[in-house]
């Protein structure tokens, strides 16, 4: 079977492919591709297991360690042919038979991150070598969820993928935010000296449905405070910018992405960028228009300022988002309304 060559980013050449895993070439595969989902219990990667489950050619195997994800996100699949989940914390080797991995595993969130920071270097960095090592024996393509977080707290705006980014190398973020670059270095190192297919997306904040109610990221908490009727906590000075990407746009981007034919890095998230003041702004009139708004006091390395370029996804991948924030919002708070149980006054 002819391999597609990915077109590297980079200008050097890598060696070729490893051989995949016989199985590719058996009756079986041929009519279906197993994939790898790393962190599918998580919010992003649940919604993307539900995507690559509509596709019956597509079998699934999650492996998830639970830290901030649940089984819950899977319930629909669990018991499902073509489904299987395994308790496993990627720290760990794995050995499965698989022709693609999604490999997300790794805390998200700032609070669950800076929790444990030993852990979450160890996640970006044993974790991304393990499963490399993986994609080398079976020779899987393994598609990285880096971060807009690599950018750091960026002296270039809006970011594009050449920006080599401002980060604190020893600060409280930096087990995600150079855990995450290591993490590219090593997906490119195994790709210019083992010929691994990889596929690097930078997230941009995402959002949506099914996030942790507690997660603490800046929508999740909003929709839920403002449900509520808690004050919304704006950290100061509340003019720092961010930009929000629908959960499904983003989905669609990652499968674009790991099924198109370049390594990235390539920014996948929305561009519309809003100041924290004026997020609460929306939701406060989106959700509750009586809550009130308060400053609290922000946490260290706080990124100013964060807007994707997103020409190169446009143009590789054929990609840019649908989902408008306002319109996002409300499919959010009616989801964090059933999971709270405080259904819309009328
Ligand atoms: N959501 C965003 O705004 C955003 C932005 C940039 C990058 N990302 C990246 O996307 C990925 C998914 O993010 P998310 O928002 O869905 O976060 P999430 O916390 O909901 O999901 C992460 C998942 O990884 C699992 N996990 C964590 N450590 C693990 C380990 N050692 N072994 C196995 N599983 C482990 C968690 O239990 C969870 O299910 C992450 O890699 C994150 O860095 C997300
Ligand atoms: O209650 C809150 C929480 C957060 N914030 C502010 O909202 C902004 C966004 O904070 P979040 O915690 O949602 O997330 P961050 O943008 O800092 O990091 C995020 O970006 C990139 C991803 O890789 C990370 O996974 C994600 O957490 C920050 O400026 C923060 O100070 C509030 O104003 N109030």
């Amino acid at each position: 079977m002819a391999r597609e060559v990915a077109k590297s980013e980079n200008h050097t050449s890598p060696k070729p492919s490893p051989s995949p895993s016989p199985l590719r070439f058996s009756k079986f595969f041929q009519s279906n591709m197993r994939i790898l989902v790393t962190g599918g219990a998580g919010f992003i990667g649940s919604h993307l297991v539900d995507k690559l489950m509509e596709n019956e050619k597509n079998e699934v195997i999650v492996a998830d360690n639970y830290f901030t994800g649940s089984k819950d996100n899977l319930k629909k699949w669990i018991g499902h042919p073509r489904f299987e989940l395994i308790r496993h914390d990627v720290t760990e080797p794995l050995l499965v038979e698989v022709d693609q991995i999604y490999h997300l595993a790794c805390p998200a969130s700032p609070i669950f991150y800076k929790y444990n920071p030993v852990k979450t270097i160890k996640t970006n960095v044993i974790g991304t070598l393990n499963m490399l090592g993986l994609a080398k024996r079976v020779g899987a393509r393994i598609l990285l969820t880096s971060t807009s977080e690599v950018y750091g707290d960026p002296l270039v705006h809006p970011q594009d993928e050449s920006y080599w980014g401002n980060v604190n190398p020893i600060g409280v973020r930096s087990c995600y935010d150079e855990g995450k670059r290591v993490a590219e270095t090593l997906m490119f190192d195994y790709h210019r000296q083992h010929g691994i297919e990889i596929r690097v997306a930078r997230i941009f904040n995402t959002y949506g449905p099914r996030m942790n109610i507690d997660d603490g990221r800046v929508v999740s908490n909003f929709i839920a405070q403002a449900i509520r009727d808690e004050p919304l906590t704006v950290q100061a000075p509340g003019t720092q910018t961010r930009s929000f990407c629908y959960v499904s746009d983003m989905v669609d981007g990652l499968i674009r992405l790991m099924d198109g034919d370049h390594t990235g890095p390539i920014n996948i998230g929305n561009p519309g960028e809003f100041t924290m003041l004026e997020l609460a702004e929306n939701v406060k009139e989106l959700i509750n228009p009586n809550v009130k708004i308060a400053s609290v006091e922000n946490t260290p390395d706080d990124p100013r300022q964060r807007k994707p370029d997103i020409s190169k996804a446009k143009e590789l991948l054929g990609w840019e988002p649908k989902v408008k924030l306002r319109d996002g919002l409300p499919l959010m708070e009616d989801d964090f309304r059933s999971r709270l149980e405080k259904p819309k006054k009328h």
